[in-house]
């Protein structure tokens, strides 16, 4: 039996979370917080494992925390950079033994997506991310856009592609979205939407879309529950889903 803390457990996800984890035999909840518990309660109620949906400014804290307390983690919450993943991997020298997994989505078909994404990436002259999501969502671009642009990015700079063709000059209103390692990313907010993502490919006379549709968040589940399952034999930080899976 591996025991379960949940941060954010009065949000979104962390419901869905908090249902997954009761239902699962093989895990036990034992803890079930929000934004004004003691994150030490996790510890204080035994949690191996705690699983953080909260908001891009508290998570880095919360995991920071997790790790003095030796609790493993599995985070899905987004706003990660280079430098705050960067600061867990040096946390994480201090208690060999524990696992972080951080993944900005944990649909199978959002995992794969990006797999497959950054696979098509330098076959193609151009490349654009459009995300779209509920319109409650705090940040923009998604966790998942950001990840998918960067595997993208890197993809393409390793077998030497020139930038995606643009011959914007003028563009006062930002109409060509976020530019993230050099890929342009859009994000549209819908009321409807829950969480979705289209990669446009392109060459002269073809195009490939490749694109992900999470319509109802029960699809996070599955994955969230192998994070924790796998997260206590895996010590060290994982990002993304797909680093414990066989691709
Ligand atoms: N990785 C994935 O697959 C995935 C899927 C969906 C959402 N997300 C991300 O998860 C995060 C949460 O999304 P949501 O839709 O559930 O948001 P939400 O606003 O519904 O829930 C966030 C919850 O966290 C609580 N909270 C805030 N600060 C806290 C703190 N310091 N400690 C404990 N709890 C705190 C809030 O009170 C709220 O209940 C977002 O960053 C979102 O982008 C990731
Ligand atoms: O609903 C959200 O918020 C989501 N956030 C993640 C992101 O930013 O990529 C994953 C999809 C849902």
């Amino acid at each position: 039996m591996i025991t379960v803390a949940v941060l954010g457990a009065a949000g979104r996800m962390g419901t869905h979370v908090v249902n997954a984890v009761g239902a699962a035999p093989d895990l036990e909840l034992v803890a079930a917080l929000d934004h004004s518990d003691d994150v030490a309660q996790a510890a204080r109620a035994g949690a191996q494992v705690a699983v953080d949906f909260t908001v891009p400014t508290a998570t880095e804290a919360n995991v920071h925390a997790l790790i003095d307390l030796g609790i493993n983690a599995v985070v899905g919450t987004t706003g990660w950079t280079e430098e705050s993943l960067l600061r867990v991997e040096e946390h994480l020298r201090e208690r060999p033994e524990l696992g972080v997994l951080i993944a900005p989505n944990f649909a199978l078909s959002a995992v794969l997506s990006m797999r497959f994404a950054a696979a098509a990436a330098r076959y193609f002259e151009s490349v654009e991310v459009v995300e779209l999501h509920h319109p409650d969502k705090v940040d923009a671009p998604s966790g998942t856009a950001v990840h998918t642009a960067r595997g993208i990015a890197a993809a393409r700079a390793a077998a030497g592609i020139a930038a995606s063709p643009d011959a914007t000059t003028h563009d006062p209103d930002g109409a060509r979205g976020a530019v993230i390692d050099g890929v342009h990313v859009h994000a549209v907010r819908l009321r409807g939407l829950v969480a979705h993502e289209e990669v446009l490919l392109g060459n002269p006379g073809e195009q490939l879309t490749i694109r992900t549709d999470s319509f109802d968040r029960v699809s996070f589940m599955p994955g969230v529950l192998l994070g924790v399952r796998e997260v206590v034999r895996r010590p060290g930080l994982a990002v993304g889903l797909d680093s414990y899976m066989d691709l």
